[in-house]
């Protein structure tokens, strides 16, 4: 099993407008859907469409909180999400003729206590691997992420930005950040593929076994302890990219579950994510295709 732990969740709310938006104009629309998001999440999400077993655990707390887990449950996937008093942010995405706009809540604050419940909850299923993505909520510093890992024997996996990844100290067996975040983590300049897998080198030195990074239109990378590998990306239609590392991430850990080798597992990333970008918001598109197409997928060892 693979758990995953969204500390911040969202309700992601999608609105698809034909027009840019113009000050002082109302913009009407039939185009709106509501998800339940988080990179955690998204990435339980994704694990069930691909047929690995999944628990989503986190923070949640609130109406919102509450539209999540029964979004999940409806969707037949697992939850246990912590309650918490404040209330599970929402999260917005604009798209318009001319782009693609985020708008993110930081969401509520939360007591340090409540990251020790969800160590207890997640021993309750034995998973192999914990999957912790996304962002902290106000009152949780990055040792929480460390606390997490150590809580239990299972395999650690994390997706968080630049700056969270250089202060954890713990072992983590994978981590996914992107390109900014790869950046910023390793203080460096990326320009290209062979920048990325040194930067991915380095994180390697710090604790991370694998690395697995996100480039945006130039595919990605993977660093192991044997290899250093590259797939580029699909040429898709993209309505939007929400979703899009959590999907690849979901791709590489599914194919890591069945025991495929790292250049499958980075093929299936790229193909499982592909699919995510070419609908809107974070709702999962059908998957069945994903195995006969990531054997079209090149993946170059450097
Ligand atoms: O604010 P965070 O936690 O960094 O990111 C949250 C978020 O933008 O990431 C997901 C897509 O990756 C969305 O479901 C969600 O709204």
């Amino acid at each position: 099993m693979i758990a995953s732990v969204t500390l911040n969740p969202a309700v992601d709310y999608t609105v698809e407008l034909p027009d840019p938006l113009a000050d002082g104009a109302i913009a009407r629309t039939d185009e709106y859907r509501y998800d339940a998001g988080g990179k955690g999440i998204n990435v339980s999400k994704y694990l069930a469409a691909l047929g690995v077993d999944t628990v989503a655990t986190g923070l949640a707390g609130g109406r919102l909180g509450r539209f999540l887990r029964d979004e999940l449950s409806t969707d037949g996937i697992a939850t246990d999400f912590v309650e918490i008093e404040g209330e599970t942010r929402l999260n917005t995405t604009v798209l318009t003729a001319d782009g693609e706009y985020k708008i993110n809540q930081n969401g509520p604050r939360v007591s340090g206590v409540a990251i020790e419940t969800i160590g207890e909850r997640l021993r309750e299923y034995d998973p192999e691997t914990v999957v912790i993505a996304g962002s902290r909520p106000k009152g949780v510093g990055p040792d929480a992420i460390d606390r997490l890992a150590d809580a239990g024997p299972w395999e650690t996996v994390v997706d968080v930005d630049g700056a969270t990844l250089s202060a954890l100290e713990g072992e983590y067996a994978l981590c996914k950040p992107n390109l900014e975040e790869l950046a910023a983590a390793t203080d460096t300049r990326i320009d290209g593929v062979r920048d990325a897998l040194a930067a991915a080198d380095a994180l390697r030195a710090d604790g991370f076994e694998r690395v697995v990074a996100s480039l945006g239109d130039e595919g990605a990378v993977m660093a192991t302890p044997e290899r250093h590998l590259h797939a580029p990306a699909r040429d898709v239609t993209v309505v939007d990219t929400v979703g899009a590392g959590d999907s690849l991430l979901a791709g590489v850990l599914a194919a890591h579950a069945r025991g495929e080798s790292a250049a499958q597992a980075l093929r299936s990333g790229v193909a499982v994510s592909s699919h995510v970008v070419s609908v809107s918001g974070t709702q999962v598109p059908p998957l069945t295709d994903v195995s006969n197409e990531r054997d079209a997928i090149a993946v170059s060892t450097y």
